[in-house]
C-alpha cells in the first residue's frame, strides 16, 4: 500500500532540467462575472480573510453570511456591470496586459524568467499561478505585488497566501517578495508623466486631489505603515509635479462598514473643495497601478456626481498607470533589482527537452 502525504502531487523529476526563474505579478482580484452570485462568491473569498476584516471570526462570519452578502453582492453587481468591458473585469485586462509587458521587458534586458500573474481572491488564484511556475521548471519565485503602498490588509495578505501554498508542497521554490515601491524613483516619475502629461495636454486644474484606498484607522495606531506610505507617495509626487501644499490634497476613499477608517474621506472632500468654490478638480488615484471598479466607478462616476451637485463645475480623472510605457519601464527596473543574485535562465521548452530525450534515444540505439 502506497504511503500517503500530507503534500501535493508535483513534478517529481527535476535533475538535469534547467533551473528556472518565475516572477508572479498579484493582485487583488475581482469577479468573474458582474452577476450577484459571482460577486458573491468573491465577497466571500474577500471578506473572510482575517488580514481584511479583523473583527473576532464568531461575530462577524454570521453577520457576513446573513447581513454583508446578500445586501451587498447585488449591489456591487451592478457597480461591476457599469464599467464591465468586453474583455472583463478591468482590474484583470489590465494586470494581464501589465505580466505580458513585463514579461517583454525582462526578455529585452536579458532576464530569462517567466512571468504570470495572479489575484489573490478568485482566479486565476495564487496558488494554480504558482503551480503552474513550478510545473515550468522555476526553482525561485519572485513575488512582486500590484499594490506600492505596504498594508497588511493587502501585501500580507499575498505573503500568507504563497506561504500556504508553500506548506502544502514537498519540493519549496526560493521564495523572494517585494515588500513595496511606495517612495521609488521610477514609479513616483511614471505618476509624474502620466499627470503632468495630461495637463501639458488639456491643462492644469484649479486644485488636485490624490485619493488613496482606505483602511480602518485602528491598524495606522497598530503599527500598519500604509498611511505613512501614502502620505509619503503623495509629497513625492507633488514635489515632483512642482506643486504648492495649498494645490493638492489628500484623501481616502472606499470606507467599509461602520468604524472609523483613514481621514479625510475622499467623497465629503470632493464636496467641501467644490463648496471653497475650486471649479475645475483633478482626481488622481496613485495607490492603484490599474483602474478597477474603485476608481472606475467609485471616482469617476460617484466622485463626479459629488463634486458637480456640490457646484463644482469641471471635474476630472486622470486614469492610472495602466500600461504606460514609463510605468512598465519602472515596474520591469524594479522588479530586475530584486531578481538580483538569481541566475535568470531560460525556463525548460517542454518540446525541447522531448525533443533532446528523442535524440538521445536515437543515439542510444545506434551504440
Ligand atoms: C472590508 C475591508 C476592506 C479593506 C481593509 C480594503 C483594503 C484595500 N483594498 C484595496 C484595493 C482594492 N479594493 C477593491 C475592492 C473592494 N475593497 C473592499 C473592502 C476592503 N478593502 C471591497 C468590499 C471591495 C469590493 C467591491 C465592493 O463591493 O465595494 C478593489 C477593486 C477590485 C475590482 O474588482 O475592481 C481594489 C483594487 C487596497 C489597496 C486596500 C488597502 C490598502
Ligand atoms: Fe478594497
Ligand atoms: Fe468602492
Amino acid at each position: 500500500m502506497p504511503l500517503a502525504s500530507r503534500y501535493r502531487a508535483e513534478p517529481a523529476f527535476t535533475h538535469g532540467q534547467a533551473a528556472a526563474t518565475g516572477v508572479l505579478l498579484c493582485n487583488l482580484g475581482t469577479p468573474d462575472e458582474p452577476t450577484p452570485a459571482a460577486v458573491r462568491r468573491y465577497l466571500r473569498e474577500f471578506l473572510s480573510d482575517p488580514r481584511v476584516v479583523e473583527i473576532p471570526r464568531a461575530v462577524w462570519l454570521p453577520l457576513l453570511h446573513t447581513v454583508i452578502l446578500p445586501r451587498r453582492s447585488s449591489r456591487s453587481a451592478a457597480k461591476y456591470a457599469s464599467i464591465w468591458t468586453p474583455e472583463g473585469s478591468p482590474l484583470k485586462v489590465w494586470t494581464e496586459r501589465q505580466a505580458r509587458l513585463l514579461q517583454g521587458w525582462l526578455g529585452e534586458a536579458g532576464h530569462r524568467v517567466k512571468v504570470r500573474y495572479a489575484m489573490r481572491y478568485g482566479n486565476p488564484s495564487i496558488a494554480s499561478q504558482l503551480d503552474a511556475l513550478k510545473a515550468e521548471g522555476a526553482t525561485r519565485i519572485l513575488v512582486i505585488m500590484a499594490y506600492p503602498q505596504y498594508s497588511g490588509t493587502t501585501t500580507a495578505s499575498v505573503i500568507d497566501e504563497v506561504n500556504a501554498w508553500a506548506g502544502g508542497i514537498r519540493n519549496v521554490p526560493e521564495l523572494r517578495f517585494v515588500r513595496g515601491y511606495h517612495d521609488e524613483p521610477g514609479y513616483i516619475e511614471a505618476l509624474a508623466s502620466r499627470i503632468g502629461g495630461y495637463w501639458r495636454q488639456n491643462g492644469p486644474p484649479d486644485h488636485f486631489l490624490m485619493s488613496f484606498h482606505g483602511v480602518p484607522q485602528r491598524t495606522l495606531h497598530l503599527g500598519d505603515p500604509y498611511h505613512c506610505e501614502c502620505r509619503k507617495t503623495a509629497r513625492l509626487l507633488a514635489g515632483r509635479l512642482g506643486l504648492a501644499e495649498g494645490d493638492y490634497t489628500v484623501s481616502f476613499q472606499s470606507r467599509f462598514g461602520r468604524a472609523k477608517w483613514l481621514e479625510p474621506y475622499t467623497e465629503p472632500t470632493l464636496r467641501a473643495l467644490a463648496g471653497k468654490g475650486l471649479e475645475r478638480v483633478d482626481v488622481a488615484c496613485p495607490g492603484f497601478t490599474s483602474d478597477c471598479l474603485e476608481t472606475l466607478e467609485e471616482i469617476a462616476q460617484e466622485g463626479r456626481d459629488a463634486f458637480l451637485t456640490a457646484g463644482g463645475k469641471d471635474f476630472r480623472y486622470i486614469p492610472c498607470l495602466n500600461a504606460e510605457p514609463a510605468w512598465i519601464r519602472a515596474f520591469g527596473e524594479i522588479t530586475a533589482r530584486h531578481l538580483a543574485g538569481w541566475p535568470t535562465q531560460a525556463a525548460p521548452d517542454a518540446q525541447a527537452q522531448e525533443r533532446t530525450r528523442q535524440a538521445a534515444a536515437a543515439l542510444g540505439a545506434t551504440r
